[in-house]
């Protein structure tokens, strides 16, 4: 096998597939690659000594004796153990940066809430700084719930590593590019694309066009996994395939380094003298992953009425509840609207789970007007929301012929549970005031004659 080093001083795996050739495809696939010929121990995973004077250290993902379909580890061959890494810890502040439970007294999170763009200010900012937490919800410390952010990052970490032992990360680009350089290998990520980040996985952020802007959806609990498809069967919605892992990349790197730790919703540092990418090599299940939205085929309507939203998941966080995510993630991209006799837009509703939209790109057929590329709402826990009085006329009044909704992405982060709005989210960050009066010149219609009005 050949290495390819990289600018950044990186050397990483080459692979034999032409178009993807630093990413190996699969969801949850028992992987295994390795930057330097023979690095990786075959037939065992703890040899007395290990090739190249390697040392053997596992990372576990999931609890030693969590059932065999859902057990998730992986084995690093890395120049220095871990815990090399991490000698004593003092407490940093990353004050935008929250964790649930964060209730704040002065804040109401009742209510319909929309977003425009954070936007980019003066201050360079790394993937620690420029973290800006908008909603809670849940116990970080009891791993159940989410939170969501918006990052905007300017400036590349340097010597400085990072990583959660709260949760995984599902980054969500909508401006910019960013390398994510973890010890397991290197991910590119732009906008229409999404990486998770599993806990625990040390990694640095580098801005390759800046600046950047996007969404993260912060997992407490259980992973990110494909949802079951049911009875549409064995393809469509997110494919396996189309899920990426990156190769193995390491450095060999000493200069004086620091790791930011997220820790039960606190932030601690600690000083290394070397870069802890240092994995040569790696085997397992627990590890990194990018996916295409663009590869996601949606299954909806071909005939009447309109489907729940669960149907344009991309990947679920289960909660233990069979069937009530502790979050799924959602996407309504670019489709064909076919439906006979149906008001077609997403319908007038109130929700037990908690809605949390982000707009990567166009027009939400929704929300015509107000919800822009970059922009959030909030429609939480049983808050009645619905198509906004234009998209209202405009499609119960359409001609209802094929119709192809172009130029469309956004998301959604829907958890069961009730979500808080930080005091950024509540005094900060660009809040529509008026939002609510989208619903507000809805017409009554009825005047206790029949026939359609
Ligand atoms: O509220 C929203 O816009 C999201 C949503 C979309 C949809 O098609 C059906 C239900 C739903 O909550
Ligand atoms: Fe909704």
């Amino acid at each position: 096998m050949n290495t390819q080093s990289l600018p950044s001083g990186l050397h990483r795996a080459a692979t034999t597939l032409g178009t993807h050739a630093h990413y190996m495809p699969g969801f949850g696939n028992d992987f295994e690659t390795e930057a330097l010929p023979g690095a990786l121990p075959q037939g065992m995973n703890s040899p007395q000594k290990c090739n190249y004077g390697l040392y053997g250290e596992q990372l576990s993902g999931t609890a030693f004796t969590a059932p065999s379909h859902q057990n998730e580890r992986t084995w690093c061959y890395r120049i220095r153990p871990s815990v090399k890494h991490t000698h004593r810890f003092e407490k940093i502040d990353v004050p935008y940066w929250k964790s649930a439970p964060h209730i704040d007294p002065d804040v109401i999170s009742l209510g319909q809430y929309r977003w425009d763009p954070v936007p980019h200010g003066d201050a360079a900012l790394t993937w620690i700084t420029g973290m800006r937490t908008m909603t809670t919800a849940g116990d970080v410390n009891t791993q159940v719930g989410m939170a969501s952010h918006i990052y905007l990052v300017t400036q590349s970490m340097q010597d400085e590593y990072f990583f959660s032992a709260d949760s995984e990360l599902l980054i969500v680009p909508q401006q910019g590019r960013l390398r994510f350089c973890t010890e397991l290998g290197i991910i590119d990520l732009e906008p229409q694309e999404i990486a998770v980040i599993p806990r625990g996985l040390v990694y640095r952020v580098e801005v390759l066009e800046g600046p950047a802007r996007g969404f993260v959806c912060e997992n407490y609990g259980q992973k990110f996994t494909l949802p079951g498809r049911g009875p549409i069967g064995a393809n469509c919605m997110a494919n396996p395939r189309d899920f990426k892992t990156p190769v193995a990349a390491f450095e060999d790197r000493e200069v004086p380094s620091s790791v930011v730790v997220k820790w039960c919703g606190q932030f601690h540092r600690t000083r290394i003298g070397h870069s802890p990418l240092d994995v040569v090599a790696w085997h397992g299940n627990y590890a990194p992953v990018k996916y295409d939205l663009r590869t996601y085929c949606p299954v909806g309507a071909i005939l009447f009425d309109h489907p729940d939203p669960s149907i344009f998941t991309v990947l679920t966080a289960p909660s233990g509840v069979e069937g009530t995510a502790n979050i799924d993630f959602v996407l309504f991209r670019e489709r064909w609207m076919v439906a006979e006799n149906t008001f077609r837009p997403p319908w007038y509703h109130k929700n037990i789970m908690s809605e949390l939209m982000g707009n990567i790109y166009g027009i939400y057929d929704a929300k015509p007007k107000g919800f822009v590329p970059g922009g959030m709402s909030l429609h939480n826990m049983m808050l009645p929301h619905g198509p906004d009085k234009q998209a209202f006329e405009g499609a119960s009044n359409a001609v209802l012929k094929a119709e192809k909704l172009d130029e469309t992405m956004s998301f959604m982060f829907e958890t069961r549970f009730p979500q808080h709005l930080t005091a950024f989210a509540a005094k900060e960050a660009p809040l529509q005031d008026d939002y609510i009066d989208c619903w507000e010149s809805l017409a009554k219609k009825f005047d206790g004659t029949p026939g359609v009005k």
